[in-house]
């Protein structure tokens, strides 16, 4: 994992308007409500559910000599929750990496279906998909994705205001996310004045306040004990799943992949198994 660079947020492409931020979850503890707050339109549309939000066909992807997805295919449906598990080097961050439009397939392709009509991810140039990223993507890392030198709430907000939105309407809906996921009173906080539970869940609301269909997480509880990471596995799987929304997560642990509705297995850059998680 160590070997990829994935900077989801990078670029300075910017969409035709302002991300509309999402309310937080119903279930969550109540909170300040982002006023004027929806997720797009078609993430909880019933007549969506079940839907394929990403194909992937064929896909290959070579590092010098060393082959890590040796062609994959796999359809992930609105509202799955979908654990990718395999051995170390088994290809499951590239896949989904190839999969979020941070690394471009060698060959294959990724289609990600949008309110706006299908999208070929694996043809966009970096500016293109580095905004799809940002409009239709939310990101929970094991690392390095939260911004130390700000606060917790600024790092929820940045995500909305890289779309354009204004900082006080922004930072509302980051409260509202922060307060939903347990974090009241710990907005003004830096990172690294957060637990690392606590710092996963200022993730969570950072990839859930656009609206974003489709969060990939990379090894969202790799770092916790196992107390906390059900904890944030329970806050990652409501806040996408739990509104309609869609999960991949790469992940080592079974316990994690057994609260996902599917889990696919790999084995040298190749699906190897598939099967229904505990969830369904
Ligand atoms: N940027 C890179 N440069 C060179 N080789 C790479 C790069 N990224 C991944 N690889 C190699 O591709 C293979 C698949 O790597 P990948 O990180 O996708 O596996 P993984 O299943 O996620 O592993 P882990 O569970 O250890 O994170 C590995 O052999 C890895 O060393």
């Amino acid at each position: 994992m160590s070997q990829h660079p994935p900077v989801p947020f990078a670029g300075t492409v910017r969409g035709a308007g302002a991300p509309a931020p999402a309310v937080p979850p119903s279930s969550a503890a109540p909170g300040p409500v982002p006023a004027a707050a929806a997720a797009p339109a078609h993430a909880a549309d019933p007549a969506h559910a079940g839907a394929a939000v990403l194909a992937a066909r064929g896909l290959t992807k070579t590092y010098g000599t060393t082959t890590a997805l040796a062609g994959v295919d796999l359809t992930v449906r609105r509202g799955e929750s979908v654990a990718i598990m395999g051995a170390s080097g088994s290809g499951k961050t590239t896949l989904l990496h190839c999969l979020a439009g941070i690394v471009r397939p060698d060959g294959g392709d990724v289609r990600l279906a949008t309110a706006a009509g299908d999208v070929v991810v694996s043809a966009l140039n970096e500016a293109g998909r580095s905004r799809l990223r940002r409009e239709q993507f939310g990101f929970v890392f094991q690392e390095g994705l939260l911004l130390p030198e700000l606060t917790a709430l600024e790092n929820v907000a940045v995500a909305l205001m890289l779309g354009g939105a204004a900082r006080p309407a922004a930072e509302h809906a980051a409260a509202g996310w922060l307060h939903a996921l347990g974090l009241a009173g710990m907005e003004h906080r830096r990172i690294g004045q957060l637990s690392g539970g606590q710092a996963q869940r200022v993730a969570i609301a950072r990839a859930q306040v656009t609206g974003a269909p489709v969060t990939f997480a990379d090894e969202p509880t790799g770092a916790l004990d196992s107390a906390t990471s059900a904890e944030v596995m329970d806050l990652l799987l409501g806040a996408t799943t739990g509104t309609g929304r869609t999960l991949v997560v790469v992940t080592h642990d079974e316990g994690v992949a057994a609260r996902c509705t599917r889990v696919v297995r790999l084995r040298d850059g190749r699906v190897v198994a598939e099967h229904a998680g505990g969830a369904r």
